[in-house]
């Protein structure tokens, strides 16, 4: 289910109305609901030690449909503990076991639980539970009892798809955790054995559209604030952390843009006497340039002072050199110079203290040299999140490894780790899992300590050994946000979020298919992680073109693999099939550069939307 709950967390305590700061318990259940539930919105509030105000907050939050109500504090045995007495007043009806479930737990750390009077109910919508007023017991409580409040506001708000996946689950052997339970804190040797007759023979997750899809994983990647800072030649295809200003001018001197001769321009066309000579990489002279005085000067040397004009070599004469030709000693400027020509003036290609490279930009080797050029040798950029990707299934075997019977290269691990890096980023190679939910598991578990972002090929479908979803759920406690899209391929694409040892982490469930495993990735995983590494604006282009013989059979919609040429005659984008379009067949995507977006049955449509992901082709 994806749990997107309205919480609402109240403090009750007559110290902490007074002191808001004093409240520890309140901003602590807060932290343990969003751990828990990610995705959850959580109301805090502080009310003393008295019924009515109580009374009036749980009514009024219970009208506003919050789905879960923590209070915490005011349970015990004092005159003014009266949080029960005001839950009384408001629940329909009373849900003792999660009472029992919290005091059996808590008797086993302490004793003082008995003197608890804490009460749990329902009104409306809404669960109301009474926790403790410490932080350690409130916390400890709501731990008992977490893992049962999603299918709880199932219930409570009628979502059938959500409830029949769970009972369907527990039917066939598997259990809500709760706690104190050791299945997520080690490696359970095997698992409950699937009862496969009782498995959903309908996935219980909704079909949603590309868009949608898109927008979930928007919505749930956050940009990184993680800034680090690396030598400016490392920083190739990364994104600028900070606005890049030109601490000098470039150029620096004012600069000769030819081959010819530094003169005064005001002299006009005539003969010059050669005073000097002035190469790159020298200093600017000194003395003023006199008049009917001239410098001979080379493209990039510094003009000297008094000089304002280059007249290049092309337009003058030698008149008079020495016997054996080395030396000039007068020539004539033909042509009358135009006052500042061929001279870049101080800062004209970048003026000091410009605003030259901004935040946000991907680092591309031009922004290097730019970088160079004004001497910034080190630069901020965002760090990219961290990746893992883990092949899964039985039949899979290594690229080098000789066939056997039933069993199939991995093809998806190496793909998918290239075009990460073909996008500049840098996978982990996580391993092969094999189909069963210990093997799972274990590759996810050392996967998830090492990176943000773990993506996963196969495994994802109906089958009784696609067991990714069940072991996210079982044993990661993951909001799984869609596992089914609209489109062909890449219909089960998974995506969940959930938090691992405190981190909070992404996770792609590809589909096996190669074909299905690349474009999911390209629509989704791609331009995410862009996302991710505030490259806000990334989006790949689509494009309109022309494509004859694009068919499609299927009520998804087909990303189909074409290579858009550009037209010599007509300058008209053309998209080409790339042939017979089966999710297993990886060929479909050799020579393509286009994702068309086919419906199904449009054999007369003549253009198509095309997605480009790499260059476009001319026609030879
Ligand atoms: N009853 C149904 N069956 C299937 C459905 C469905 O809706 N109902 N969907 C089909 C679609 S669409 C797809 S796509 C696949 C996806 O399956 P899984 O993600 O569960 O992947 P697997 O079953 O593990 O493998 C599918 C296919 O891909 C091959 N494969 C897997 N990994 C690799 C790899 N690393 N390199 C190369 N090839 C790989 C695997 O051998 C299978 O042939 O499910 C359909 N079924
Ligand atoms: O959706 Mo599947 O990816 O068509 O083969
Ligand atoms: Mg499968």
């Amino acid at each position: 289910m994806s749990t997107q709950l309205k919480f609402g967390i109240l403090t009750v305590s007559d110290s902490c109305h007074l002191e808001p700061l004093k409240d520890q318990s309140g901003p602590k259940l807060i932290e343990e609901v969003l751990k828990h539930f990610p995705c959850s919105l959580c109301t805090p509030k502080i009310v003393p030690d008295h019924l009515d105000e109580i009374t009036n907050t749980l009514v009024q939050w219970s009208n506003e449909k919050y789905n879960v109500i923590l209070t915490t504090g005011g349970t015990g045995f004092s005159s003014r503990d009266v949080t029960p007495e005001a839950t009384l007043n408001v629940i329909e009806k009373k849900a003792p076991a999660l009472t029992y479930a919290m005091t059996s737990n808590s008797l086993k750390i302490t004793p003082m639980a008995m003197l608890s009077r804490a009460v749990c109910g329902i009104r409306s919508q809404t669960l109301i539970i009474n926790l403790p007023g410490s932080k350690k017991a409130a916390i400890e409580c709501f731990g008992f009892i977490k893992d049962v409040i999603p299918h709880a506001v199932a219930l409570l708000t009628d979502q059938k798809e959500s409830v029949a996946s769970l009972h369907n689950k527990m039917q066939r052997g598997g259990s809500i955790d709760v706690q104190p339970s050791t299945r997520n804190n080690e490696m359970t040797p095997s698992k409950v054995k699937l009862k496969v007759a009782a498995r959903d023979r309908k996935s219980p997750y909704p079909m949603i559209e590309v868009s949608k899809a898109f927008e979930i994983v928007l919505r749930e990647c956050t940009q990184t604030q993680c800034i680090e800072t690396v030598p400016f030649e490392k920083s190739l295809n990364r994104v600028l952390a900070e606005d890049v200003h030109a601490l000098e001018p470039v150029p620096p001197f004012r600069a000769s843009i030819k081959d010819g001769y530094a003169v005064r321009a005001e002299d006009g066309a005539g003969i010059r006497r050669i005073k000097n000579v002035a190469a790159a990489g020298d200093k600017p002279f000194e003395n003023e340039l006199q008049s009917q005085e001239a410098v001979r000067i080379s493209t990039g040397a510094p003009v000297p002072a008094g000089a304002n004009a280059v007249v290049q070599v092309e337009d003058t004469s030698v008149v008079e050199a020495s016997t054996d030709g080395s030396i000039e000693v007068s020539v004539k400027i033909e042509v009358t110079p135009r006052l500042n020509q061929d001279i870049r003036q101080i800062g004209s290609d970048v003026q000091q203290n410009s605003l030259v490279l901004n935040k946000y930009h991907r680092i591309q080797p031009f922004h290097i040299g730019v970088l160079a050029m004004l001497g910034k040798t080190k630069v901020k950029i965002y760090k990219c999140a961290t990746i893992g990707i883990i092949s899964t299934g039985n039949e899979i075997c290594d690229p080098g490894e000789a066939l056997e019977p039933g069993k199939i290269r991995d093809a998806n691990k190496v793909t998918l780790m290239n075009l990460l890096k073909q996008y500049s980023y840098n996978p982990r190679d996580c391993g092969v899992a094999k189909d069963n939910p210990d093997s799972v598991k274990y590759a996810l578990e050392k996967a998830f300590t090492q990176n943000d972002v773990v993506i996963t090929s196969g495994g994802v479908s109906m089958g009784e050994f696609d067991v990714i979803k069940q072991v996210l759920l079982e044993d990661f406690g993951a909001t799984i946000h869609f596992a089914r899209v609209n489109m062909k391929p890449g219909k089960p694409t998974t995506f969940a979020t959930l938090i691992y040892k405190e981190k909070r982490k992404i996770f792609f469930g590809l589909p096996g298919n190669p074909v299905s495993c690349g474009v999911t990735c390209l629509l989704y995983i791609i331009p995410v992680l862009r996302y991710m590494e505030n490259s806000v604006n990334f989006k790949f282009p689509v494009i309109r073109a022309k494509a004859p013989n694009l068919k499609n059979n299927d009520p998804r919609p087909e990303y189909h693999r074409v290579q858009v040429k550009i037209s010599p005659d007509s300058g008209e984008l053309v998209a080409y099939s790339t042939g017979d379009q089966i999710s297993s067949r990886l060929n479909s995507l050799i020579g393509a550069n286009g994702l068309a977006v086919v419906k199904q049955n449009h054999d007369d449509t003549l253009y198509y939307e095309v997605m480009l992901f790499d260059e476009l082709i001319g026609f030879s």
